[in-house]
């Protein structure tokens, strides 16, 4: 592989680590449209806009973040309300960041009821868990995936602690075959809503069973006040997700800690959540201190920049040679749940083939 300049196909075959990706925000709407062809012909969804016209990026693939939270409840939810299509749905998400190069999954969703489909959580969490196991039985040495239960922060403490009861349920144990895949537990959803403070006792339970803890943190001004943050970082959580608007007195113990860092390039500025464009982005700030970030996509389905893409936008705006690059994607797999050993060996060795013919 020539030492030249990062471009699409060294970011593709780079070996990656994805940790931050919310299951529902990466079916393509290529998928989501496959899925309401399927409803349509049953005589469902009738009144519901074809995927590919409802899900699109406004000029310059600007997405209006006041209808973005709305998109899942009153849209992607009424597609994938039953079993079969989210274990279909979730295998298409599967394969999308396998042809990626993504080699090293952890993707993240809530679980989810529906009434009419009788859909519980619990058979939501079984079906996603279980389309994992035969993933990974199946593709082994390709992609590796594990699932993380988050928590929306409008839930009540009762609903954060059965998703923590579900994350033990399923949880991984590396050295025993118990079927389980879920690493973590993630707290998400609308920033502008609910009070983290009521969420202690289940991410204690999940950090006393081992679980790891990731969290959607000061993503907007609203959700960035010192008490929300100084609350979280209570929890010891092992990764941050965004760290958008961080006070320095928060900033100063995320880099003591050095807290794995989750960044979201094309969400952050499509969404406008952050502002400057991609030359103004927050990683440059971080990536002056020890904390080690995971590049990643969020919403693929939505903002339409695969990792690989997320490779070479950090490589454009930071300057980084190809070197740098695998270095950065070393930092990934450094922040994640498992599977560290496997990705340290597969990133060697594309180093030093990159080594040999550089
Ligand atoms: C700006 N980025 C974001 N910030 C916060 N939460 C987000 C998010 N993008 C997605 N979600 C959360 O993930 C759910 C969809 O996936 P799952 O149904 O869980 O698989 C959304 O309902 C929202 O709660």
């Amino acid at each position: 592989m020539a030492s030249s300049s990062v471009d699409p196909a060294f970011s593709i075959a780079l070996p990656k680590a994805e940790l931050h990706a919310h299951l529902s925000g990466s079916i393509s709407p290529t998928t989501l449209h496959e899925i309401w062809l399927k409803k349509r012909s049953e005589g469902q969804c009738l009144d519901l806009e074809d995927p590919l016209a409802a899900i699109k990026a406004g000029g310059d693939g600007f997405v209006d973040i006041v209808s973005f939270f709305p998109l899942f409840d009153k849209y992607i939810y009424a597609l994938c309300n039953d079993l079969e299509n989210v274990k279909y749905a979730t295998e298409k998400v599967l394969q999308d960041f396998s042809k990626d190069g993504v080699r090293y999954l952890e993707l993240r969703t809530t679980p989810r009821a529906c009434v009419e489909t009788g859909m519980t959580k619990e058979l939501y969490v079984d079906t996603v868990n279980e389309t994992f196991a035969r993933w990974n039985h199946n593709h082994t040495g390709q992609l590796e995936a594990y699932p993380i239960l988050s928590i929306d922060r409008r839930m009540s403490a009762e609903e954060a602690i059965e998703v923590v009861d579900l994350a033990v349920k399923y949880q991984y144990h590396p050295n025993q075959d118990k079927g389980g895949y879920v690493v973590g537990v993630d707290l998400g959803g609308n920033p502008m809503k609910g009070n983290v403070s009521i969420f202690t006792e289940a991410m204690a339970t999940a950090k006393a069973n081992g679980l790891g803890i990731t969290i959607h943190f000061a993503e907007v001004p609203q959700s960035s006040t010192e008490e929300e943050l100084n609350t979280i970082l209570s929890w010891r959580p092992d990764r941050l997700g965004h760290c958008i608007h961080v006070p320095p007195l928060i900033e100063k113990v995320m880099r003591q800690r050095s807290t794995g860092l989750e960044m979201c390039l094309s969400c952050n500025v499509l969404s406008g959540l952050t502002s400057g464009g991609f030359e103004r982005h927050h990683i440059k700030q971080w990536a002056q201190s020890d904390c080690p970030i995971a590049l990643s996509t969020d919403d693929v389905g939505i903002f339409g920049s695969p990792l690989s893409n997320e490779y070479s936008l950090a490589a454009k705006y930071l300057h980084l040679s190809r070197k740098q690059v695998i270095s950065l994607a070393k930092q990934a797999v450094q922040a994640s749940f498992a599977g560290r050993k496997r990705m340290m060996r597969l990133l060697d060795e594309f180093e030093a083939a990159f080594d040999q013919d550089g």
